[in-house]
């Protein structure tokens, strides 16, 4: 990782997108540095793929920038893990490789080995795709995303549907990327595995990000004991529905927005969450449509 390489991997500013009347991204803004890991958590449907669309350049969005400052000589600055990664069967797993990294500028051929070794799949690199297990499948496209050394690494779900401990496995191997300076994105309904590995997490609802901060931060601000409980608050408090708010020894109260219990010890009127964490940088808002663009 060059020294002199900005600190900043991947910045979007004021990001916004419909489909149709359905206004699915209103003005969502996210910094990411090399070597984070940073989380899009949110209910279905809440925009997380639509977002990574246009952070990976995939889609572009009705508003808004991305910007990815050069940070190092890769052959390519992102790097894009589908929701469902599909390879054509009868060829081998380095012969996949090499056929995407055939692709990318520059001299990636050499770079196939390494990138099956990053992800654990070395050894069955000379087994065709369709013998492969869920997971395995899933590594293969992390694999592929990897290839040319990008920047950036913005991964849809890569633990959906996978056993916990090929998600943990996932997770590790994602970590390791980021502690070679690879900036991570990753949307992801795997909240054990997003508290113990991201570095930052968004919760992305109703259009914009509810919440924002590690982990550690999420738990404080809501008062809960697991990701997975802030975040079943956040939202809730959100949709002002009732809230579960853990007491001490485990012990749970259940609350109404704005209701007040009877004199029990009963979190008042819902979680509270503030959006402060959420980095919005509107002065700067370009005019007109999204593009990814790769600062030199
Ligand atoms: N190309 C499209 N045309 C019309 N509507 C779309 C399109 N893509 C996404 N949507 C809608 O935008 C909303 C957000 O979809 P998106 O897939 O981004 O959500 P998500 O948070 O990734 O969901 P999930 O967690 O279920 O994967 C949904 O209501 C979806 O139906």
């Amino acid at each position: 990782m060059s020294e002199d390489a900005p600190a900043i991997a991947l910045r979007a500013r004021s990001i916004e997108q419909s489909f149709g009347d359905v206004e699915v991204l209103s003005g969502v803004s996210l910094s990411v540095e090399r070597g984070e890991v940073a989380a899009i958590v949110g209910p279905n449907g809440s925009g997380k793929s639509t977002l990574l669309n246009v952070l990976a350049g995939i889609a572009a969005s009705d508003d808004g920038s991305v910007s990815i400052p050069r940070g190092r000589g890769g052959a390519r600055s992102v790097g894009y893990l589908p929701q469902r990664p599909a390879f054509r069967e009868g060829f081998s797993a380095r012969d996949t490789l090499g056929f995407y990294a055939q692709l990318l500028d520059g001299d990636v051929a050499d770079d196939v080995a390494a990138s099956l070794d990053r992800v654990g799949l070395g050894e069955v690199a000379d087994r065709s795709v369709g013998s492969l297990s869920g997971g395995m499948t899933r590594l293969l496209g992390l694999g592929e995303a990897v290839l040319g050394d990008p920047a950036v690494l913005i991964l849809d779900e890569p633990g959906s549907g996978l056993d916990p401990a090929m998600v943990e496995r996932l997770f590790d191997v994602v970590g390791d990327l980021a502690a070679d300076g690879t900036a991570v994105v990753v949307a992801s309904h795997e909240l054990p595995a997003v508290e113990t590995h991201a570095d930052t997490v968004h919760v992305l609802d109703g259009g914009t990000f509810a919440a924002s901060g590690s982990p550690a931060e999420l738990l404080a601000e809501t008062g809960a004991n697991s990701l997975s409980a802030a975040f079943l608050r956040i939202v809730r408090a959100r949709a002002g529905e009732p809230t579960v708010r853990a007491g001490v020894g485990g012990a749970s109260v259940v609350s109404e927005p704005g209701v007040d219990g009877s004199g029990a010890d009963v979190e008042g009127s819902g979680t509270e969450v503030d959006e402060s964490g959420t980095e919005v940088d509107e002065s700067e808002t370009d005019a007109g449509e999204a593009e990814v663009t790769v600062d030199e």
